[in-house]
């Protein structure tokens, strides 16, 4: 085995910080034993080193707050807050900026293809856009590399590896190897502005349902069954905001989780129609908590959920509302004949928001994964047209089965969504997410806040399932509260509603990531599944090890879906495929991140805008991957995913660099593969990986 190796060339010089991981309180080397029992990785004491030091925390960029800058640190002074007209009108100067050339003419290298002429948004000074364009990138155009015209053509930053200017303007051949689809076409995405378009297998559903508000306001609805209802007056308990702005207002743009939304180059590159939506039109919601015989009886008909307001289910609420009759077990409420979705023992990547984007997920299939599913998507948003939402529903075509997931927390929204992708996309399942814990989806009553909800779970799930063929997937948590699960006796349910297959995280919504995942539970839950229902298991798997035992410990479990482990090693599809433990080295793992560039470039785009995008979901990768430990370096193998890595040489240079929590070595990686990051630039991750503790959206 190399040494490990002691020079690190920039890499900050190590300097103790305190007590070193691998060592106890008096300095004594802790035991293998000793360490797995803190949940320390253990790693052969040859490859230790003290921790590096850090910048100090009052720049609010501590060890929780990873942040690179690459220029200057910024004065003190606060950054002015610019209105939205400043910025729309920024924004409008920088495409008429040399730096934006006209896509039409970055084509075709012709000043006169632009058929906007002087009315194009962006510039058509040829000469000042060559004048001022970087040197190309390193490494060759990813679509020509693919045998592909190239569709930025002299906007490429590989430009100088077009064979001709008329080879790269060539029109894309209709037989490609590799292509996207479900993209959002213009004459869908105009109607959806305008709402205009016509979704009426939803509406029949919803009719059957008793769930449409056809020529009754929902204001209306809702005075009657506030009249009727004897706890309504209580509504302010929950939304702790009264009762006035009971009017359901789903997600929108603004409050979508995804502050850095995926731009969808196909839909903007060059189009005169403005890519972002008029002032969306609000979405008519049903409303009604469904008025079911069991919550009549009860008497615990509530409107809280209905509010605009922000709101927070009690534990009081979330035992009373669970509350199923026999009847509904017995309705044949889905009358329609479901495609079938076999998932059983396959490879299942886990939806994930920000960095299960799409060229990741073609990494994740070319090393084993077999089903993929799309980030989640939030259905209002969808409907709305919003291109960077519809963008999270394109698959690549090696995703040979694909999903999407997508968030709502209405029967109305969801069913009109599913009917929308059913007729816009290609997808194998719809899966909708019934876990999210996050507060921005939680306070409009999504997500995880369902589970406390059984009756709008039942409607949501009988009027998505009832509305199209494609199967219908749900995701939920344990439960919403720790200690108070709940899933166990809604599962035969969510069969009998429709649902083809649920997918089980075992942690409850108030622990987070906080607690390892209950197995015990999720096999408990699956025992009681109706055959016609497909259980999925997921939490903490990182080895073909832990695959194993749940396989074999509960063979009832149609399989297992896999999430931060694939993010820490992708390779983790192989190794269940392989049945082995693979020590990578850091060469081939470079190759993975340069496949991910490849996709990255060729899903973004290669030019300017598409290499920072292409870097800044790199980046966002980049800050899991440091918590793999190469297998090599480990006293104990397998390496379980809560383990904390202590601070380790790799045995290179690279290995080395690949184990830093520091961004700014996350940087200098995405400079290896994409050049250097432009004057300014500044990442800080989204989900701040080595907060183990934080929230994640499932
Ligand atoms: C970065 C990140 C993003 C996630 N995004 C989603 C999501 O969009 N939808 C979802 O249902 N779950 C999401 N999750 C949750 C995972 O799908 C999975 O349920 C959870 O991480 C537990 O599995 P694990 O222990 O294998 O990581 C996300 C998790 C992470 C770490």
């Amino acid at each position: 085995m190399a040494e490990p190796t002691a020079e690190l060339g920039k890499l900050p010089a190590p300097e103790a910080t305190g007590e070193a991981p691998a060592s106890n309180a008096n300095g004594a080397h802790r035991t293998p034993e000793e360490l797995v029992a803190k949940a320390i990785a253990p790693v052969k004491s040859e490859f230790l080193r003290p921790p590096p030091v850090r910048p100090s925390c009052s720049s609010g960029q501590g060890e929780d707050a990873p942040e690179a800058k690459a220029s200057a640190p910024q004065s003190g002074l606060v950054k002015e807050k610019k209105s939205k007209r400043q910025l729309k009108r920024e924004r409008q100067q920088e495409k008429k900026s040399a730096l934006n050339l006209c896509p039409e003419i970055a084509k075709t290298g012709d000043i006169s293809s632009c058929r906007y002429k002087d009315k194009c948004r962006f510039s058509h000074d040829l000469e000042a856009f060559n004048t001022q364009k970087p040197a190309d990138l390193e490494g060759e155009c990813p679509f020509i590399g693919a045998g592909e015209p190239c569709p930025f053509g002299l906007a490429c930053r590989f430009s100088g590896t077009h064979k001709d200017a008329a080879a790269s303007a060539a029109t894309p051949s209709s037989h490609k190897k590799s292509f996207e689809m479900n993209s959002l076409k213009k004459d869908v995405q105009r109607l959806l502005w305008k709402n205009k378009m016509r979704l009426p297998k939803s509406e029949a559903r919803l009719k059957t349902l008793g769930l449409s508000v056809h020529n009754k306001s929902v204001k209306k609805i809702l005075e009657e069954v506030e009249s009727k209802e004897p706890d309504s007056k209580d509504c302010s308990v929950a939304n702790g905001n009264g009762c006035k702005d009971a009017v359901p207002s789903e997600m929108t743009s603004k409050d979508h989780p995804q502050e850095v939304a995926e731009e969808d180059s196909a839909v903007t590159v060059n189009d005169a129609v403005a890519d972002e939506p008029p002032p969306p039109k609000k979405q008519k919601n049903v409303l009604e908590e469904e008025n079911s015989t069991s919550e009549a009886k009860n008497g615990t008909h509530t409107l809280q959920s209905a509010s605009k307001e922000s709101y927070t289910p009690t534990e009081q609420e979330a035992s009373t509302d669970n509350l199923m009759t026999e009847n509904d077990r017995s309705l044949k409420l889905h009358p329609r004949e479901k495609k079938l979705i076999d998932l059983r023992d396959k490879l299942y990547l886990a939806p994930l928001t920000t960095v299960g984007n799409l060229p990741f997920r073609r990494v994740c299939k070319s090393l084993g994964a077999d089903v993929t599913c799309g980030e989640m998507a939030m259905g209002t948003n969808l409907l709305q047209g919003q291109a960077s939402e519809w963008a999270l529903l394109r698959r690549h075509s090696s995703e040979d089965i694909f999903g999407v997931q997508i968030c709502g927390a209405y029967p109305d929204t969801v069913a009109r969504t599913v009917e929308l992708i059913d007729q816009e996309c290609t997808v194998d399942f719809i899966d909708i997410n019934m876990g999210c814990p996050i507060d921005l989806v939680v306070n409009k009553g999504a997500g995880s806040a369902l589970l406390t909800k059984p009756m709008r779970m039942k409607a949501i799930i009988e009027a998505a399932s009832g509305t199209v063929d494609t199967p219908i997937a749900v995701k939920v948590r344990t439960g919403y509260f720790e200690g108070k699960n709940r899933i166990d006796s809604l599962i035969a349910d969510i069969g009998y509603w429709g649902g083809s297959a649920v997918t089980i995280h075992g942690r409850s919504r108030q622990q987070r990531y906080s607690k390892l995942a209950d197995w015990d539970y999720i096999y408990q839950c699956a025992a009681r599944a109706p055959d016609s229902l497909q259980v999925l298991g997921n939490g903490d798997i990182f080895s073909y090890v832990d695959w194993n035992k749940h396989k074999s410990d509960c063979p009832s479990l149609s399989t297992c879906m896999i999430a931060r482990g694939a993010l820490l090693k992708p390779w983790l599809f192989t190794e269940i495929k392989e049945q082995r433990h693979w020590d990578i080295t850091s060469g081939e793992r470079l190759n993975i991140l340069k496949d991910y560039v490849r996709f990255g470039l060729e899903h973004w785009g290669s030019d300017k805008k598409g290499v920072e995008t292409t870097r800044h979901f790199l980046l966002e990768w980049l800050s899991y991957t440091f918590r793999y430990v190469p297998v090599g370096l480990l006293e104990v193998i397998p390496q379980q995913l809560n383990w904390r890595p202590p601070s380790y040489y790799g045995r290179n240079d690279l290995e080395t660099l690949m184990a830093s929590d520091s961004a700014a070595d996350w940087v200098r990686i995405s400079e290896m593969l994409l050049g250097k990051v432009p004057d300014g630039f500044t990442f800080a991750p989204k989900h701040k990986s080595n907060a183990y503790d934080r929230a994640e959206n499932g």
